[in-house]
């Protein structure tokens, strides 16, 4: 009782409970005897002794009330008895509190024990089997210490603690104690109390052994539970005393006991409710005024029950406005986060709108710079075409120029090849006039020319034109033919000169004889050599950056050049329709070559094998027209018609010809060997180039050797005066005048072509 004594001193509440069962000394234990004092004597002497220790200390004054009371059974009900009052109601509250309990303030320990013997005196015992003075209900002792340091009027400043002592009423068995009747039902409600007791404090060892495991009210089961809540919940500490019998009989009971309360000795007290401790120090104190004072009998309404309301509504409160501003908070950091993204979402799109304007305008300069340059380009592209047009005048007088020499070295050629073929001839070749030459260089002229154009052909063959090949190939095909006819016609004159009826050199007539047709077929050629020359430029000089200038360029030249090409066709379209007779019929077989090469290029090859006859054979219907003329055979001069005919055999002898055909041919095949057994065997090795030149020689050989001269030169020694022989000096002086007749008959037109 010491700890408890001094704790209470200290100012903490507690509680010693005597436990037992009937007849065990409990009774005997907390009051004692006037000679043996029992705990409450003892702690009221040891209180009132700290107390006045206290004040002699210079402490606060302290003053302390006692209040006594006991709970019995009523009926199948209970009751508080209030022990020092005569209060006929008492009531417990729902916070532990009793209505209408009279607190009697002590000052000394003597007062103390003379109230406490006269509550004892009102207590209920009764006589039982096993106790003479068995206590019939649980009797409560408080004693509540108040400290007088602020104001002793004011009720709320008191403080306090308070110190309760219980003596149980013991368990009872009913074979011991032979209750019957009101005995009997007090006995169950003495042990239904100790019962339920000792249930409150298992469980609460269970709750502090397992905090998970909820603690079990059954203090709500008796009223003495209820009034000890705040100690049997573990909040007040609380001390037990357990009384047992010495006696043999007890054992049973003294063993249950023990075996029952032994495991209470763990349990431990981690907090003790200082309110209540207050409430109950307030209710003390209310019951101390309430005995000083006895107009103020007032039970006071227990403000710790309003207070802890207000505090759970206040905390409900705070708790909710708590989490309402936890939420605000929250949602407020997230829209600010969101704000802050959407304004930098904003301004970089700004930023983008920006940049795009800025491409746009860049664009929209570009786009006009485009326009501005392609307007220009427009401009310069219609320029370019006439400036083109002009540099290919140039270039075609450049090529008509370069076309001239070329035609005077080969002249030499032709006049040194004549020299060296017949060394008979040769000086009298060469000392002829320059007009009589220039018939022959002109005839070689056209020769070679004809030479230098199969040889573009040829060229064009190997290289590849990708603009305008048709064009070309058209305009070799016209230039050739116009050679070829212009050729033939000198051969078909030569022949015609020669088949002159007065024996005299005659001229044909002839379309070729005009000046204006030779220029023509000159001028024709440098289109040929233009074109191939334009076509090595436009292969060599094409540029990838100007392609699409030189493309427009060169569309308008071809379509120029192709345009002059039709009007020369249709100019020379009835030129051609004369001069293919006189290609098939003159006999002048060194141009069939090119001409029929040109077919092969324009057309297909096996056409080719079909119309490109023999070198040898071509020759050889050549040689025998020159035979026709050196052995003095009779040509009739029938004109074209006649030539034809003449030459319509060679073209059977090509297909194989007839009996009559091959006789002739073989006539003629002798001839030609006559005609050729003069030139050196190595001539007739050469190139076939050569070979085409020979009969053009041996013509002009034959014509001035032929029998139209030597006729003219007997006509004129018959009308001379009758010489019928003419020496062999007379007669080279007949042939020679009548060579330069033959000459200034055909110089007109070459005095045209060099000028
Ligand atoms: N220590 C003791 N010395 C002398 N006598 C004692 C002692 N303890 C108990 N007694 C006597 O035993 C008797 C019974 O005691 P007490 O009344 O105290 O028992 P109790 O436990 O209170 O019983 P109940 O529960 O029935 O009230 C009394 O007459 C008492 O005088």
């Amino acid at each position: 009782m010491n700890p408890l004594v001094d704790e209470f001193l200290g100012g903490k509440s507690g509680l010693l409970v005597a436990m037992g069962p009937t007849g065990s000394g409990k009774t005997h234990t907390v009051f004692g005897t006037a000679r043996n004092p029992g705990l409450v004597p003892l702690t009221l002497q040891k209180i009132f002794t700290a107390a006045d220790e206290s004040e002699g200390g210079n402490q606060s004054p302290r003053s302390f009330y006692l209040s006594m009371f006991e709970i019995l059974c009523e009926g199948k009900g209970e009751r508080i008895l209030d022990l020092l009052s005569d209060a006929a109601e008492l009531a417990l509250q729902q916070s532990a509190t009793i209505k209408g309990l009279k607190e009697v303030a002590i000052s000394s320990a003597m007062d103390a024990e003379n109230l406490v013997s006269r509550g004892m005196l009102k207590r209920s015992t009764a006589a039982t089997d096993a106790n003479s003075e068995s206590s019939r209900s649980q009797c409560i002792i408080t004693i509540r210490a108040v400290h007088k340091t602020v104001d002793q009027q004011s009720e709320h400043q008191i403080s306090g603690s308070v110190l309760t002592i219980a003596d149980l009423a013991g368990a009872e068995r009913k074979k011991n104690t032979g209750n019957k009747g009101s005995r009997l039902l007090e006995s169950n409600f003495i042990n239904n109390t100790s019962m339920v007791f000792g249930l409150c404090l298992r469980a609460l060892l269970d709750h502090q052994k397992n905090q998970k495991k909820t603690l079990e009210k059954h203090f709500k089961n008796s009223m003495l539970t209820r009034y000890l809540k705040d100690y049997l919940e573990g909040r007040k500490k609380m001390t037990l005393i357990l009384n047992v019998k010495p006696g043999e009989d007890d054992y049973a009971d003294t063993s249950y006991l023990l075996r029952q309360a032994s495991p209470y000795m763990k349990i431990r007290y981690t907090s003790l409710d200082e309110s209540s401790d207050l409430v109950s120090q307030k209710r003390t104190n209310v019951s101390l005024v309430c005995q000083e004072n006895k107009k103020k009998r007032k039970v006071n309404k227990p403000e710790p029950e309003v207070v802890t309301a207000e505090e759970k509504e206040l905390q409900r409160v705070s708790r909710s406005e708590q989490i309402m501003k936890n939420l605000f908070n929250a949602l407020w950091t997230v829209s600010k986060q969101k704000i802050s993204e959407s304004e930098v979402a904003a301004k970089s799109m700004r930023e983008l709108l920006k940049d795009k304007d800025i491409e746009i305008l860049e664009l929209k300069k570009e786009l006009d710079d485009l326009k501005s340059r392609w307007s220009h380009v427009k401009q310069n592209d219609a320029a370019s075409i006439a400036i083109s047009s002009v540099s290919q005048t140039d270039l075609a007088s450049d090529a008509a120029l370069d076309n001239f020499h070329l035609s005077t070295e080969l002249v030499q050629k032709i006049s040194e090849e004549c020299t060296y073929s017949d060394p008979e001839m040769s000086s009298a070749y060469c000392d002829m006039t320059e007009k009589s030459v220039d018939c022959d260089t002109s005839v070689a002229n056209l020769i070679d020319e004809q030479e230098l154009s199969s040889r573009y052909l040829k060229k064009e063959a190997c290289t590849p034109d990708v603009t305008e090949p048709k064009c070309d190939l058209k305009k070799e095909n016209t230039e050739i033919m116009g050679q070829v006819g212009n050729k033939e016609s000198d051969g078909s004159e030569s022949s015609e000169q020669t088949s002159a009826p007065d024996g005299g050199v005659t001229h044909a007539p002839s379309h070729l004889d005009d000046p204006s047709e030779l220029s023509y077929t000159e001028l024709r050629i440098v289109p040929c050599n233009l074109s191939a020359q334009f076509t090595d430029i436009q292969v060599s000089e094409k540029a990838p950056m100007e392609q699409s200038k030189e493309e427009l360029s060169s569309n308008t030249e071809v379509e120029s050049i192709q345009h002059d090409v039709d009007i020369k066709e249709m100019k020379q379209h009835d030129y051609q329709s004369s001069s293919q007779q006189l290609n098939c019929d003159a006999g002048v077989v060194s141009s069939n070559q090119p001409f029929l090469e040109l077919q092969g290029m324009g057309a297909a090859h096996q056409n080719l094998d079909e119309l490109v006859p023999e070198p040898e054979i071509c020759e050889h219907t050549v040689k025998e027209a020159a035979a026709e003329h050196a052995h003095g055979q009779h040509v009739p001069d029938e004109g074209l018609p006649q030539t034809k005919a003449s030459i319509a055999p060679t073209k059977d002898c090509q297909a194989g010809g007839t009996a009559d055909d091959q006789k002739e041919n073989l006539c003629q095949k002798e001839a030609n060997e006559d005609l050729c057994a003069s030139k050196p065997r190595e001539n007739t090795k050469k190139t076939s180039s050569r070979r085409r030149l020979l009969p053009v020689a041996s013509m002009m050989l034959k014509e001035f050797t032929g029998p139209a001269i030597d006729a003219a030169d007997t006509k004129r020694a018959t009308d001379g005066g009758g010489a019928k022989t003419l020496s062999g000096e007379q007669a080279a002086a007949g042939r020679s005048d009548a060579l330069i007749r033959l000459l200034k008959a055909k110089s007109p037109p070459m005095r045209h072509r060099r000028g």
